[in-house]
């Protein structure tokens, strides 16, 4: 028998049914659905209440069955959910841009810094009792200052991180990007200049032409690419054979777009070689052996898990379906999500990014 459900109840006599499976962070996105006459249902279950967080035909038919016209992912990504099924099903499929663009940049930074500078080793070394003085072969890493960074995927999150590691380390850019990065090419010319003007030498940006010059190249490679087919393992043990020895890989994008059965045999063949990794092929597992490795720093899918962020996150994901109920428009331009955002402001009529955005009339 079906294990009984523990949910919470929202403004029991709201015209609208609002489903939320998990609890999120905050009450704004309460208030902005209860005070529009939804009656809003929040599972409470420690864990979710869905056997998995992959929507496709099943869910989708079954929200119609409902009544359902809108889905709202708590997430930008959203390679968990099949569009086409949403479709057919006439569902709405909203998620959640620019709002953790900077939170997540700046995790994908914090990976790269703790990996290039092995601080969690250290502080395992420390708690343990094991430090008996300084050394000057002790957790020796890596200098960022003057080094290149890669990054492969260069839209909104690619683009913040390239800036936190030029504009914090003075990094030369390789970027890979099936797009041209127009405004972070223009930020890294100026920002050369202004160096150059100071007397400092000018840091450079170069667009290459395949992912293997980023691979080949750069000393720190961070991935941010979206994940769909022409990115599933394309991190794989040809790729990684590319890259330098010593070089530092950050993933806080999905984890399929590394092999990480072929990550792991990296690791253990070349020691200096350093990753930082918020995601994973098999979320919550990891592939065998990865546990194990000193040279891989590895957190639990949090990149985005700032307050601000996740409490915005929320927001969006909540005007999504409070925009289709109330039959908005979508609005124009998924990247700049701020008016949505203002804690004490009413938010524009419009649902902030739908992905299938059809108009309204057609959903
Ligand atoms: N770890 C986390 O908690 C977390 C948080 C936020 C986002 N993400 C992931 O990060 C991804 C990127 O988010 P974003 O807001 O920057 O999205 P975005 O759409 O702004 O950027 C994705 C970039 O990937 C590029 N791209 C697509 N296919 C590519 C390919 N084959 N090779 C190279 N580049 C390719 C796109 O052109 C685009 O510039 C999300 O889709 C999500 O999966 C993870
Ligand atoms: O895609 C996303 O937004 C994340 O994985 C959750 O923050």
């Amino acid at each position: 028998m079906a294990k009984p459900i523990s949910i919470e109840v929202w403004n029991p006599s709201g015209k609208y049914r609002v489903v939320s499976t998990k609890s999120m962070p905050g009450t704004r996105w309460i208030r902005l659905l209860t005070d529009n006459d939804c009656r809003l249902e929040i599972c409470t279950e420690a864990k979710t209440i869905l056997s998995v967080d992959d929507w496709g035909e099943v869910l989708f038919s079954a929200l119609k069955r409902a009544g359902g016209t809108a889905f709202s992912n708590m997430a930008v990504g959203y390679n968990n959910v099949d569009v086409e099924a949403a479709n057919r099903n006439g569902i709405a499929v909203g998620n959640t841009p620019g709002v953790l663009t900077e939170t997540t940049a700046e995790l994908a930074a914090s990976l790269t810094l703790a990996a290039a500078r092995r601080i969690v080793e250290a502080d395992q070394f420390m708690r343990a009792g094991l430090y008996e003085g300084w050394l000057p072969h002790l957790f020796v890493g890596n200098l960022l200052k003057g080094q290149t960074v890669g990054v492969i995927g260069a839209g909104r999150i690619g683009s913040a991180y390239a800036r936190m590691m030029i504009e914090g380390f003075k990094m030369n850019l390789i970027y890979y990007d099936l797009y041209q990065a127009t405004r972070l090419e223009k930020f890294v010319t100026a920002y050369g200049q202004f160096l150059k003007a100071n007397g400092e030498q000018p840091v450079t940006w170069k667009r290459a032409a395949t992912m293997e010059d980023v691979l080949r190249e750069a000393d720190v490679i961070s991935l941010h690419p979206v994940l769909d087919k022409t990115t599933y393992h394309l991190i794989n043990p040809e790729r990684l054979a590319i890259m330098k020895k010593d070089a530092v890989l950050v993933n806080a994008s999905r984890g399929p777009v590394i092999d990480e059965v072929a990550l792991v045999e990296h690791l253990k063949a070349n020691p200096m070689f350093r990753v930082g990794l918020d995601v994973f092929e098999d979320e919550p597992y990891m592939k065998p052996g990865l546990a194990d490795m000193k040279n891989a720093v590895v957190v639990p899918h949090i990149a985005s898990a700032s307050k601000w962020t996740r409490e915005g996150m929320a927001t969006l994901a909540a005007l999504n379906v409070l925009g289709k109920i109330k039959g908005y428009p979508v609005w124009g331009n998924p990247n700049q999500v701020e008016p949505f955002l203002k804690e004490s402001a009413t938010p524009p009529p419009a649902c902030p990014s739908i992905v299938n955005g059809m108009p309204s009339s057609k959903l």
